[in-house]
């Protein structure tokens, strides 16, 4: 059953579109995460289900209930949602169990004792009860907003970048931690962010917005492979887009040569396409026939990127691990290992 059904979904401010035309579905338990740049609407949706934006147009229905739609506007406090934000504030003078007991504060104090205890061995905090926020790290105090926003056990947990203030590592890590706890705790929630890797780590299914509209929602492996729009691509991961056309026996003819992967391409015989190849697809061998040369290398820890060139001047993005180093201008051998084809139309990679 769907818990969170968004149909249409349409929000502005004045006479600005802000999100255009928005329908995806969160299932019972699943975690969705919305990523996309800044300013893309991202926010402003996630207000909108929370019932803080009125919407112009479209349905939200929260567990099959109406919630919002340009007649009716439930209020927050009616949703049963619960919120994590950036400025995840835990209020200064209270102690971490009574910021975490504070929306279940007409609970009995049995109730809410267990709640707490339970919520802090869940996140890895037993013990912390009696101290204060400043006495935790920032890791630490965002784990707390976390069990706070849990208590009271929403059917919807609404988290607007909840990392940002944190550390690249903490971030990781953290969102591993957390989608461990919103599975245990059978939470639905949806996630804003502009951080693949975190939305990577934690989602379920994810989208990605761009100028209010959500171009694709999927699973992060549909989003990385099997990109709708090049925007998508352009955003996901990293790649280029080669110039190709379609064969007549159904391949595509690039630099890289005749390309095929398990689906048939659509289009004409001589339409001009542009294919995606992610540097996963490219294995540098020296027994490969197809060369290239290096032209540009960027260490990332691991595995170093590089810029390969082929003869007609296009350029590929590959990796190898970082003990297997290339130089810059040196000829290396390209094979291909794609077992399927991204392929726009061409020229929209240009628009
Ligand atoms: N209350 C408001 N009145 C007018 N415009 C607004 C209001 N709230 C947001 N906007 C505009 O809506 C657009 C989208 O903002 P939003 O915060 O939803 O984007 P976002 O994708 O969450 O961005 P970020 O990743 O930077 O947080 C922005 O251009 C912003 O200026």
């Amino acid at each position: 059953m769907s818990l969170l059904k968004l149909s249409g979904i349409e929000v502005g401010f004045d006479r600005t579109t802000i999100v255009d035309d928005v329908s995806f579905s969160l299932e019972e338990g699943e975690i969705g995460c919305l990523l996309g740049p800044s300013g893309c609407g991202k926010t402003t949706l996630l207000r909108a289900i929370a019932g803080f934006e009125p919407v112009r147009g479209g349905r939200i229905e929260l567990g099959e209930k109406l919630v919002s739609s340009p007649a009716q506007l439930v209020p927050p406090e009616k949703r049963g949602v619960g919120m994590v934000f950036q400025d995840f504030a835990l209020f200064p003078h209270l102690t971490v169990f009574d910021n975490i007991a504070f929306g279940i504060r007409d609970q009995s104090s049995s109730e809410q004792k267990r709640r707490v205890h339970q919520l802090l061995e869940h996140i890895g905090l037993s013990g912390y009860g009696p101290r204060y926020p400043h006495q935790l790290s920032g890791g630490q105090q965002q784990r707390i907003a976390l069990a706070r926003a849990l208590a009271p056990k929403p059917r919807l947990l609404l988290l607007d970048e909840p990392f940002s203030s944190l550390d690249a590592e903490l971030r990781e890590s953290l969102a591993t931690e957390v989608r461990a706890l919103l599975k245990e705790e059978g939470i639905t929630a949806l996630l804003v962010t502009h951080d693949q890797q975190e939305a990577f780590a934690l989602a379920d299914k994810a989208g990605v917005m761009y100028h209010g509209r959500l171009l694709q929602w999927d699973t992060p492996y549909g989003l990385y492979h099997r990109p709708a729009h090049h925007l998508v691509a352009d955003f996901i991961g990293v790649g280029v887009l080669l110039h190709g056309s379609i064969t007549a026996d159904r391949r595509v003819q690039t630099a890289l040569g005749l390309l095929h992967g398990e689906e048939v391409p659509r289009g004409s015989e001589g339409e001009a396409v542009d294919v995606l190849i992610r540097p996963d697809d490219i294995v540098l061998d020296e027994s490969a026939e197809r060369r290239a040369t290096i032209v540009a290398r960027g260490f990332r820890g691991a595995h170093f990127l590089y810029t390969a060139e082929l003869q007609d001047g296009s350029h590929l993005l590959c990796m190898a691990p970082s003990h297997h180093e290339y130089e810059v201008g040196q000829n290396v051998g390209l094979r291909l290992n794609m077992d399927h084809l991204v392929l726009f139309p061409a020229g929209y990679c240009d628009t």
